[in-house]
């Protein structure tokens, strides 16, 4: 009996703990937050299966910018949209924030140990190496690339109109835009070729695309609940299940990632001989090899680190982009006014162009198109593809608030205390749509609103990199290629509309906006076949 002693007394120990811990911690009980529907899933069925961004529209309209819902077996989690919470979670305190450790095995998954999944000194030395790659300069300097791709785009959507001998096709708009901009994406990042607006796939394109349809849309309840229980569950055990589990999309992503590793590993080899013989492209990629030389060698990245950075950039870039432009086309074909409009000043500035002696458009002209601008900025309020990003304290904090809330015990707060370990799920859609920022119009797709001058999110304090939008987030872990992505989609958006008139079809008429880590488009009763918006696209007539 007396070899028990030490065992109660370690469980004695356990239940003290366990006893102090429940009643010192912070209590989130008097944040509002709307009732859950489950024990098992909480408030995460309305949030990961509904369409995209209405729970976090319903929510922050009725409980303000900080909500409470509930995960798993009653775990509190806070909805975040209040614009100083987000400043103060993503920049004033930004390494205080950190991404959970069993969110991150994913992450590790999907892209291996790169920035997206760094952390603190790491995180700080991967961007630092892999900053100067996407510089100003340095992705203006790509604008012909994607000028060339979009090109090439408008050459084939001319090739399928001709051929179905009508004046316009239906174009599944998301299959032709995600092909483009792995297109874009694999010349811009890494001067390699993935042909896949010729439909001449690598495995590597076809690996790629749609990975984030196919692994993430539309989860089972039973996987919105694994999801969420990862936290339970040991690292060791739970990267085990990542490497090893038969599930489909578990072996998608792994798949991806093997013929990544390659195809990074020969042209990591190959940049690095081709700058050792003074040789050298524009792509990202080489520019990254050559800022990994000039480093100290502390703070160099590791070959497989360097491996990661070329799987992050092709995840974090490919269809992100794709999908925001789908979007755009969308709002366009929806509102013929605007598109007409923004067709002028393209036409307009056509004229123009040829006045000065011009032949083309430079990056300079569509850069100085103020309606163009302003189409895309909407669609980037409207329609932010990132819809979430998930972040825990690192120890207790007092969040502060622009806003003041409400509790439940009926006081105005102006800050909230958080303990360690909270889940926070920040809300882009919900702070691009708040309409003390953005106006009553905040739920309108109303481009005007950048040409104005007023509601341009300029009431709060200072958010994101473009237009005080949060769709490229904002501080320490900002969107690393967010000029990239603008240069590619102005560059994107201007030859579609010189070139195509865009309309409706019933189908995109029943579209919704579906989560699967990117927002994509889904008809409604057309679920299971994936990713589509079929747009009628027909030749723009010039005078
Ligand atoms: C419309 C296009 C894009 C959108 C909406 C977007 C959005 C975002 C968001 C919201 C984050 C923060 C994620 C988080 O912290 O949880 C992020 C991070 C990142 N993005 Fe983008 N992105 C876009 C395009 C791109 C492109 C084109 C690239 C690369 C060429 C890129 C590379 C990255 C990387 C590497 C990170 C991680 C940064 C870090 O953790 O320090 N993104 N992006």
């Amino acid at each position: 009996m007396d070899n028990f002693y030490p065992l109660y007394g370690l469980v004695g120990c356990a239940v003290l703990y366990a006893t102090y811990h429940r009643f010192t911690r912070i209590s989130l009980g008097d944040i509002r937050g709307p009732e859950p529907e489950s024990f098992l899933l909480g408030n995460l069925r309305q949030l990961q299966q509904d369409t995209a961004g209405h729970a976090d529209f319903e929510w922050t309209n009725r409980y303000g910018g900080i909500v409470r819902i509930k995960g798993p077996f009653g775990e509190d989690k806070l909805m975040i949209s209040d614009p100083k919470a987000l400043q103060y979670i993503l920049s004033t305190s930004g390494y205080n924030f950190i991404k959970s450790p069993d969110r991150r095995e994913l992450t590790r998954a999907l892209t291996g140990d790169g920035l997206l999944f760094a952390e603190g000194e790491d995180h700080k030395r991967h961007r630092k190496v892999m900053l100067p790659a996407f510089g100003g300069p340095e992705s203006k300097a790509l604008f012909p690339v994607f000028h060339s791709t979009a090109e090439q785009l408008v050459t084939r959507w001319k090739e399928c109109i001709n051929n179905d001998g009508e004046p316009s096709s239906v174009l599944n708009v998301p299959f032709w835009l995600s092909r483009a901009a792995l297109d874009a994406i694999g010349e811009a990042a890494f001067d390699y070729q993935f042909g896949a607006l010729e439909e001449a796939d690598s495995q590597l394109g076809q690996a790629y695309n749609n990975l984030f349809a196919d692994a993430f849309a539309l989860p089972s309840s039973m996987k919105v609940f694994f999801q969420n229980i990862t936290k339970y569950i040991p690292i060791p055990l739970l990267q085990m299940a990542y490497g090893k589990l038969p599930a489909p999309s578990l072996r998608r992503i792994r798949s991806t990632a093997e013929s990544a590793n390659q195809v990074a590993k020969n042209l990591i080899e190959e940049k690095g001989e081709a700058l050792l013989h003074g040789r050298g492209n524009r792509d990202v990629m080489t520019l990254l090899v050559k800022a990994n030389k000039s480093t100290n060698v502390k703070a160099q990245l590791s070959e497989g680190e360097m491996f990661a950075q070329m799987r992050t950039v092709m995840l974090a870039g490919h269809e992100t982009t794709g999908n925001s432009l789908t979007w755009t086309l969308w709002e366009l074909a929806k509102n013929p006014k605007i598109q007409a409009r923004l067709r002028n000043e393209i036409r307009d500035t056509e004229v123009n162009i040829r006045q000065r002696g011009g032949s083309d458009f430079t990056l300079a002209d569509i850069e100085g198109m103020p309606y163009l601008q302003a189409v895309l900025k909407e669609s980037l309020r409207f329609h932010p593809v990132a819809l979430h990003m998930l972040r825990q304290p690192a120890k207790d904090e007092v969040i502060p608030l622009f806003k003041p809330i409400m509790t439940k015990s009926g006081k105005m707060v102006h800050e909230v205390a958080v303990p360690e370990g909270t889940r926070l799920i920040l809300s882009i859609p919900a702070y691009n749509r708040d309409p003390d920022l953005w106006g009553s119009d905040a739920h309108t797709f109303n481009p005007d609103r950048w040409l104005d001058g007023h509601a341009k999110g300029n009431n709060g304090p200072s958010i994101g990199v473009v237009g005080n939008l949060l769709t490229f987030s904002s501080g320490i872990r900002s969107c690393i290629g967010w000029r990239f992505a603008m240069v590619e989609m102005e560059t994107f958006l201007l030859n579609l509309v010189n070139n195509f008139e865009f309309s409706l079809t019933d189908e995109s008429k029943r579209v919704t906006r579906q989560s699967a880590l990117v927002m994509v488009p889904m008809v409604e009763g057309k679920l299971d076949e994936g990713a589509q918006l079929p747009l009628k696209v027909t030749i723009a007539p010039r005078d």
